[in-house]
């Protein structure tokens, strides 16, 4: 099956500006899309990054300028067979979960990510197109449904939690030991306990 990671190598991750400047959150997007693409190539994936910028990581890359919607769903229209997207701020990412995304035999397999978001997807039906932003699981739902797909979500909290905002980094420094926590690690990114909940600060 086709695997194909999406990535901005443009600007990436401004919702991340308050704790990393623009070089910082281009290099912690590289280190995510690097335990993104280890774990597919682990559990036996040939991932496929493409990007809207040349990036620095362990698998082929493509340069794309198109923003997600029109990329994705030109990969869609042109799939001969299966294909897979999984995003590329997925830094918690197994081999389980890979695992669980790929084993139902369903027309449509969602991800869904916390927030709202889609992280990750299987489409084997030809009519299938997706609508990102704006809670999207809710329109991936309802396209799925249109198309008369059948539909298996997988509950899955390593596929469910990408790396958006300030506070997901404390996930990526309290559940995992790749390449983005060992960059927030050596950028001097630590977990901070402020109101009973976990957050992170910066020395
Ligand atoms: N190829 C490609 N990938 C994209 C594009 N926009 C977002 N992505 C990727 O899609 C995934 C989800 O992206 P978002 O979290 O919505 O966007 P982001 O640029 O990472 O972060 P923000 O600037 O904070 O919204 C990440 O893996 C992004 O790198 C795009 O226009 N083209
Ligand atoms: C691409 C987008 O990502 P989010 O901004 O929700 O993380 C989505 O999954 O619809």
């Amino acid at each position: 099956m086709r695997v194909v990671v999406p990535v901005s190598g443009s600007d990436p991750k401004t919702r991340l500006a308050d704790v990393l400047d623009a070089d910082e959150r281009l290099a912690f997007t590289e280190a995510m899309l690097g335990d993104v693409v280890e774990t597919l190539a682990a559990a036996g994936h040939a991932p496929e990054v493409v990007a809207t910028a040349a990036v620095d990581c362990p698998a082929p890359v493509t340069v794309d300028e198109r923003p997600l919607d029109p990329l994705i769903n030109g990969l869609l229209a042109d799939a001969a067979g299966a294909l897979a997207v999984v995003m590329a701020d997925l830094p918690l990412l197994s081999g389980d979960a890979v695992e669980r995304l790929f084993a139902p035999d369903a027309d449509v397999v969602l991800a869904p990510g916390l927030g709202g978001g889609t992280n990750a997807f299987v489409c084997r039906h030809p009519d299938f197109r997706v609508d990102y932003h704006g809670a999207s699981i809710r329109d991936h739902r309802r396209i799925a449904r249109e198309i008369g797909a059948d539909l298996v979500e997988v509950d899955s909290r390593r596929l469910a939690t990408d790396i958006d905002e300030p506070a997901d980094l404390a996930e990526v420094l309290l559940h995992s030991d790749g390449r983005a926590a060992d960059w927030l690690v050596d950028a001097g990114v630590e977990l901070a306990f402020e109101d009973g909940r976990v957050g992170v600060t910066r020395n």
